[in-house]
């Protein structure tokens, strides 16, 4: 097997950095895999961009390594098959948006067909703005037209630096959409936003840093916990609490951790005599727990 495309799709080790006395980045490790979606999550100036300028090669590290679809970073042509969207985006005003696409195309030195092209400013929503000059472009546009640059010379990986931040709700559901069909193609993505919830919605594992440290990393379900069932009931007996086995009660509130079958656990609940009120599926949400993560252990967890 070729150890190149064996490679995770980023692989960072130790990087760190100092600006004059203060420490951005203190010693951040973790990888992207291929045709994963990773999103990077943290309180403002955590260290996220910085850590995304030095995966780039955009700015130095202090120390630390950086792999690129299995080639160090330092290697220009590591970037060949990556996209960026930068968090502050200004293209040329003088140029259409086809002739940024075609300028980006060329730094690339890769063939990307006109044809191409125009598929991509269509995924992004820009199919009738191509002749049009960018400085003419409100920012949500130009920022649809960063996504697009990202993506055209068919990227092995995906680098997003806060790619909604100017985008209206349906813009924001466009990119949810375009980042589930990059992972559909095994495209990897690494994600910054501060909206958790898209965050929620499309990432497969989670990286949180705080201060300059990985404060917490992994799947959802490993930050999230176990997802739990909240039941509102009446009438319960002793045997009753014997089979729903609650973890918390609050009145006539029950939580229990989610049971296999539901329907099975509602019907010997009735049988019982139970009378059944409400019945909801609950889990901590990612923003809740990120907010826990921040408070208990500010830059000290692994
Ligand atoms: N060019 C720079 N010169 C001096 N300090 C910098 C520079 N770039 C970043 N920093 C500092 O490094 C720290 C991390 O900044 P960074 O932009 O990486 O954070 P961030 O997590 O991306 O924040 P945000 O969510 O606000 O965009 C901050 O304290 C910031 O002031």
């Amino acid at each position: 097997m070729d150890p190149v495309t064996q490679s995770p799709a980023v692989w960072v080790s130790h990087l760190r950095k100092r600006y004059r006395k203060r420490t951005a980045v203190d010693g951040v490790s973790f990888t992207v895999g291929r045709g994963e979606v990773v999103g990077l999550l943290g309180p403002n100036g955590a260290g996220k961009t910085s850590v995304i300028k030095m995966m780039l090669g955009l700015v130095r590290p202090d120390a630390g390594e950086v792999m690129l679809l299995g080639q160090p970073n330092t290697d220009p042509r590591s970037r060949q098959r990556v996209g960026y969207l930068p968090e502050l985006f200004r293209y040329q005003p003088w140029l259409t948006a086809d002739e940024v696409l075609a300028l980006h195309v060329r730094l690339t030195g890769l063939k990307v067909s006109d044809r191409e092209r125009r598929e991509n400013l269509a995924l992004v929503g820009l199919a009738d703005r191509s002749r049009d000059r960018v400085g003419g472009f409100s920012k949500g546009m130009q920022q649809r037209l960063g996504l697009a640059v990202a993506l055209v010379a068919r990227p092995e990986l995906v680098v997003l630096d806060e790619p909604t931040s100017a985008l209206d709700p349906l813009g924001r559901a466009d990119v949810r959409d375009l980042l589930l069909s990059l992972r559909q193609r095994g495209v990897a993505v690494l994600l910054n936003s501060h909206l958790i919830g898209e965050v929620e919605r499309v990432c497969d594992r989670v990286v949180i840093l705080d201060r300059g440290r990985v404060a917490a990393a992994g799947t959802l379900p490993e930050l999230l916990g176990r997802r739990t069932l909240r039941l509102r009931l009446t009438e319960v007996t002793s045997s009753v609490l014997d089979r729903l086995q609650p973890t918390e009660t609050d009145g006539d509130r029950y939580t229990v951790a989610m049971p296999d079958d539901v329907p099975a656990l509602v019907a010997d609940l009735v049988k019982l005599g139970v009378h059944v009120h409400a019945v909801e599926p609950a889990r901590v949400s990612l923003e809740e727990r990120l907010l826990d993560i921040l408070r208990t252990h500010p830059g000290e967890q692994q």
